[in-house]
C-alpha cells in the first residue's frame, strides 16, 4: 500500500497554505472568488491523484473553470474516466481535504482513505487538465499539479478548453483501443467527429439562414471558431461576444445564464424579427435559443424547448426506423416549466421522470431509458443512448429506402451528440439538425406549446441547512410548518406552482413560481418569498421591497 512521502508533501504544501475559509464541494465542484482557491485546488490535485490510483491509473479529468460566475471566480471540477461527474461519495472526500487545517491532518486524511477505500499507492496516477479563459487559470493549474505531485502523478495539461471538451477527452483516453473507444482525443478529434455526423444529419438538405450565437465572452468563443472550418458550408454562425481578451467582460450582460434568468438578449446582439440566436455560458456546456417575435416581443427557447424538440424528433426517427422497440424517456428538475412536462406527457406520451437539481441526477436517471434525453430550463444537458440502443441502432438495416435513412440519421444523432455531458457545441447541433431536417423558424418550433409564466427569485436567508426538501425537492418538510402555509398560497392562484429549496451553489434560498399569468406570477413569488423571509431571515439585511 505505501504511505505519503510526507517531506514532499509539506515541501509542496507550504506553497499553498489555507486560508481560514471553509470549503464544499457542491453540486458545481468548487466555486468561489479565484483568490481563495489556492489551497483547495492543490488539494484537489491531492485527491484526482488518489482517484485514479483507486481506478488502476485510469485517466481522471480535471476542469478549472467557474462557469457563468463573473470573471473574478474561479473553480474546479473533477471528471471520472468515462466522462462522467466525480462519483459523489468522493465530494465528501474532496470537501475533507480541503478543511484540513495542517499537514499532519492532511496526511491523516490521505491515510484514512488509503486503508478505507483501499487505495494502493503503488499504483499510477493520471490526470488531464483544461482551463476556461479567466486569467486566474494559469496560476491554478500550476497549484493543482503541485497537488498531483505529492503522490507522483502523471499529468497532461490541455491548455484551454470547453469543460464537454474535456470530458470527451477524458472518456476518449479511457476507452482508447477497446469497442467502446469514444473517439480521437484532442480538441481535433472532438471537431472531426461533429463535424462528420452533422454533416450526414443535414446532407442534402436546404440550409438554414444564419444563426446569431452570443459566446458570453468566454472559452466558447476561440473554440467555436476553431470548430468552423470543420462544419465548413453545412452550417453559417454570426459569433459575437467573442472578446477574451478582456477579462471583466466575461459573462457580463451576455451569455445563457443572463438570457435566461432575465428574459432578454445579451448586449452586442442586435435582435430583429425571426432571426435564430443562441447564447452559451462562459464554459460552453450549456445553451438557450431564442428569437423575437413580429411583434417584437422576446422569445426564449430554453432547456425545457431544446428536450421537447429534441424528444419529439428522437420518437419519430425511431418510428421511421422501424426500431420503436426503443424507449425514449425525458429527465427534468423542478424548475421545468408546467407546461413543457404537459407537452412531453401528454402530447408526445413519453414518460418523464423529476429529479433534484444537479446534473449528476438527471444523467444517472436517464441512463434508465434506452434513449434519455435529459435537461435542466437552465439549458444544460444531452441526450444518452444505452449500450442495448445503441447495438439495435447500430444492426439494424431496414426494410425500405425510408427506414435505412433513418437509421442513417440516428447513428449520426447518437454521434453528433455528446453523451459524457450537456454540451452547448453538440446541443447546438442537435437544434441545427432538427431544424434543418424540417426547415423550422424557431418561431414554429415555438409552437410545440406555451410557456407558463415563471419567476424565480433568490432569498437571503439566516442558516440555508435549515431547509430540507422531499419529491425531487418540490416540497418542504423542513422548517414544520412552511410548506403547509406555501401550499395554502399556491391554492389562490390558477395553474399555480411553487415550491422552495436551498441552493446549492449559493447561499440563498431559491423560490420558484408559475401561474396562468404574468402578474399572477409575480404575485405568487413574492408572497412565497416573503413567507420565506419571514421564516428566516433575523440579520440577514432588508426584506426585499417586491415580497409581499
Ligand atoms: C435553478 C438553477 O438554475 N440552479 C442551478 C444551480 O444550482 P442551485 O443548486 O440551484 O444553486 O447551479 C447548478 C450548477 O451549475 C445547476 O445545475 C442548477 O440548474
Ligand atoms: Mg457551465
Amino acid at each position: 500500500m505505501a504511505s505519503v512521502n510526507v517531506e514532499n508533501l509539506s515541501a509542496l504544501s507550504a506553497k499553498h497554505p489555507k486560508p481560514a475559509n471553509t470549503f464544499t464541494y457542491g453540486t458545481a465542484g468548487f466555486r468561489m472568488n479565484a483568490d481563495l482557491l489556492d489551497s483547495v485546488i492543490f488539494r484537489t490535485g491531492i485527491l484526482a491523484a488518489l482517484r485514479s490510483k483507486k481506478l488502476d491509473g485510469k485517466v481522471i479529468g480535471c476542469m478549472i473553470t467557474a462557469s457563468h460566475n463573473p470573471a473574478a471566480d474561479n473553480g474546479v471540477k473533477l471528471v471520472d474516466p468515462m466522462g462522467e461527474m466525480l462519483e459523489g461519495s468522493w465530494e465528501a472526500h474532496a470537501t475533507a481535504l480541503s478543511n484540513a487545517q495542517s499537514d499532519e491532518q492532511l496526511v491523516d486524511y490521505i491515510h484514512s482513505m488509503v486503508s478505507s477505500l483501499k487505495i494502493d499507492l503503488t499504483k499510477p496516477a493520471n490526470v488531464i487538465i483544461g482551463r476556461d479563459t479567466r486569467p486566474s487559470g494559469v496560476a491554478l493549474v500550476n497549484a493543482f499539479v503541485d497537488g498531483l505531485k505529492v503522490l507522483d502523478a502523471k499529468s497532461t495539461d490541455y491548455g484551454i478548453l470547453t469543460t464537454p471538451q474535456l470530458h470527451y477527452i477524458t472518456r476518449c483516453l479511457n476507452t482508447a483501443g477497446t469497442p467502446e473507444a469514444y473517439g480521437e482525443p484532442s480538441a481535433e478529434g472532438y471537431y472531426k467527429k461533429l463535424a462528420a455526423a452533422f454533416k450526414t444529419l443535414v446532407d442534402g438538405k436546404t440550409k438554414l439562414s444564419p444563426l446569431t450565437l452570443d459566446c458570453a465572452n468566454g472559452v466558447g468563443a476561440p473554440k467555436f471558431q476553431e470548430f468552423l472550418p470543420y462544419l465548413g458550408d453545412s452550417l453559417s454562425v454570426k459569433i459575437v461576444n467573442d472578446d477574451i481578451d478582456n477579462a471583466s467582460k466575461l459573462n457580463l450582460n451576455s451569455g445563457a445564464d443572463y438570457v435566461k434568468t432575465g428574459q432578454r438578449a445579451p448586449v452586442g446582439l442586435k435582435l430583429t424579427s425571426q432571426d435564430r440566436c443562441a447564447s452559451f455560458d462562459g464554459d460552453a456546456d450549456r445553451i438557450v435559443y431564442y428569437y423575437q417575435d413580429e411583434d417584437s416581443t422576446f422569445k426564449l427557447l430554453d432547456g425545457d424547448k431544446i428536450a421537447g424538440l429534441a424528444a419529439m424528433f428522437i420518437i419519430d426517427l425511431v418510428k421511421a426506423a422501424g426500431i420503436d422497440s426503443i424507449k425514449v424517456g425525458v429527465v427534468q428538475t423542478a424548475y421545468a416549466n408546467g407546461a413543457s412536462t404537459q407537452y412531453l406527457r401528454n402530447t408526445l406520451n413519453v414518460p418523464v421522470s423529476c429529479v433534484p437539481t444537479g446534473v449528476k441526477h438527471l444523467h444517472h436517471e436517464a441512463l434508465k431509458y434506452d434513449v434519455g434525453v435529459y435537461f435542466e430550463a437552465n439549458g444544460h444537458g444531452t441526450v444518452v443512448f444505452s449500450p442495448s440502443a445503441l447495438k439495435t441502432i447500430y444492426s439494424a438495416e431496414g426494410s425500405s429506402p425510408a427506414q435505412a435513412v433513418a437509421i442513417r440519421s440516428l447513428r449520426a444523432l447518437s454521434e453528433v451528440i455528446n453523451q459524457t455531458v450537456g454540451d452547448a457545441f453538440s446541443d447546438l447541433l442537435l437544434v441545427e439538425t432538427i431544424l434543418t431536417q424540417r426547415q423550422w423558424s424557431p418561431k414554429v418550433w415555438d409552437q410545440a406549446y406555451t410557456d407558463l409564466p415563471n419567476r424565480l427569485v433568490k432569498v437571503v436567508v439566516q442558516d440555508r441547512s435549515i431547509f430540507k426538501t422531499v419529491d425531487a425537492e418540490r416540497k418542504l418538510v423542513e422548517p414544520a410548518g412552511l410548506q403547509d402555509a406555501i401550499d395554502a398560497i399556491v391554492l389562490k392562484f390558477r395553474d399555480g406552482r411553487s415550491f422552495v429549496r436551498p441552493s446549492g451553489t449559493e447561499d440563498v434560498v431559491r423560490v420558484y413560481a408559475e401561474a396562468a399569468t404574468r402578474s399572477e406570477t409575480d404575485e405568487l413569488a413574492h408572497r412565497i418569498g416573503g413567507l420565506v423571509f419571514d421564516f428566516n431571515s433575523q440579520g440577514s439585511g432588508l426584506r426585499p421591497r417586491e415580497f409581499i
